[in-house]
């Protein structure tokens, strides 16, 4: 019997392509759907695409399409790969056309604006009934095009999920490791691209390594008490969807919400950075929902709150800056100080 299965993609962006392409030089048959009937043309018959990925062809069993209903009809493995403001809508276009046993792994860095839902959540509420997953990990797109070595996590609560990713995506450049703390590996994903912003920010402004290493091990304590608090396991922060994915987002230009907080810091304007970007930047929009999110519950996040400021309120950064290193020492402590010190 073929272990080889059909695998659909849903998203034609840079992390939809190179999912695609990893599935199908497994030897699966790969449907790859793009909401751009013209754009999917392209793709097919160039067999690059050129907007998001150029310089990477595509496997001959990777077949681009605009066609939702035929892009999921017969699969029973299906990757999310659109932006998280799409991710609702996308599933409830599929809902009537995917395999009553269909597994849904997401592979988005976000969290829903409206509800403050992150995309596990909103896969139950919308496919209650379909097994999922969630992919996250330090994968820059391009680094894993040029098929440098790269690790990811799948997590899932369910043991099929985590070993049909895993068989389907494992590749000697590609290493995947499995994950039982969904919430946890999703929030490492999406929180890391705001803190992102900040130390792109910091190193337009001239600042070097300490302070860069001061903002990501921060950011690090700061995402986790936020996780934490909403059930993932810290434990997963110091693994590769939490550490190891703030560290490649926090240090590579080739990072876009780097490159948002970067071009924030030499004095532009975030309307126009983003829109020239013309991809996505998640840290963005994941800033000023956790920023709401982290206030209804409490929860102390220096960093979001002064970052929160800059870039939605045009508060000088300096001010900010200085707010931040000339608070209360003692309110300062690193970590809980066991007693008597
Ligand atoms: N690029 C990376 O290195 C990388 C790595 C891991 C995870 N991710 C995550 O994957 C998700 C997608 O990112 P990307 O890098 O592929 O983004 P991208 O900007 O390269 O592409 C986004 C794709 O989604 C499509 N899209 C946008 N709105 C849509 C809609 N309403 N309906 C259908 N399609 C829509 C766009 O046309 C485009 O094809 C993000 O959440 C991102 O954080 C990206
Ligand atoms: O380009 P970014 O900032 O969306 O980051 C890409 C990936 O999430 C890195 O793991």
């Amino acid at each position: 019997m073929s272990h080889h299965q059909a695998i659909t993609v849903l998203g034609g962006g840079s992390f939809g392509t190179i999912i695609a392409n990893i599935a199908a030089e497994n030897g699966h048959q790969v449907r790859l759907w793009m909401r751009d009937a013209q754009q999917a043309e392209e793709v097919e018959k160039s067999r690059v695409n050129n907007r998001y990925m150029p310089d990477y062809p595509l496997l001959a069993n990777v077949e681009a399409c605009s066609d939702i209903g035929y892009a999921v009809a017969d699969s029973h493995l299906i990757f999310m790969a659109v932006p998280s403001k799409a991710f609702r809508q996308v599933l409830r276009q599929i809902k009537p056309c995917i395999q009553p046993e269909a597994q849904i792994v997401s592979t988005t860095k976000g969290i829903e604006s409206d509800s403050f839902k992150l995309m596990s959540q909103i896969m139950c509420e919308e496919l209650p009934d379909h097994p999922i997953g969630v992919l996250s990990g330090p994968n820059l797109a391009k680094e894993v095009a040029r098929r440098q070595l790269t690790a990811t996590v799948i997590a899932s609560n369910n043991p099929q999920v985590r070993a049909a990713v895993q068989r389907v995506l494992r590749r000697d450049y590609f290493r995947i490791y499995a994950n039982n703390d969904m919430y946890g590996v999703e929030l490492g994903g999406a929180l890391k691209n705001i803190y992102a912003i900040a130390t792109g920010m910091a190193a337009a402004l001239g600042m070097g390594e300490n302070t860069r290493s001061m903002l990501m091990t921060r950011s690090l304590a700061e995402m986790s008490r936020f996780a934490v608090c909403l059930g993932a396991n810290p434990l997963t922060f110091i693994g590769l969807a939490g550490v190891g994915d703030l560290a490649v987002t926090c240090m590579s230009p080739l990072s876009r919400n780097y490159r948002v907080g970067h071009a924030l810091g030499k004095g532009g304007s975030l309307g126009q950075i983003v829109e020239e970007l013309g991809e996505v930047a998640e840290g963005v929009g994941t800033l000023q929902i956790v920023k709401h999110w982290a206030t209804e519950l409490g929860v102390y996040m220096p960093l979001v709150d002064g970052l929160y400021e800059v870039v939605f309120n045009q508060r000088p950064v300096q001010q900010v800056v200085q707010a931040l290193m000339g608070g209360e020492q003692s309110s300062d402590v690193e970590f809980v100080l066991p007693r008597g010190n």
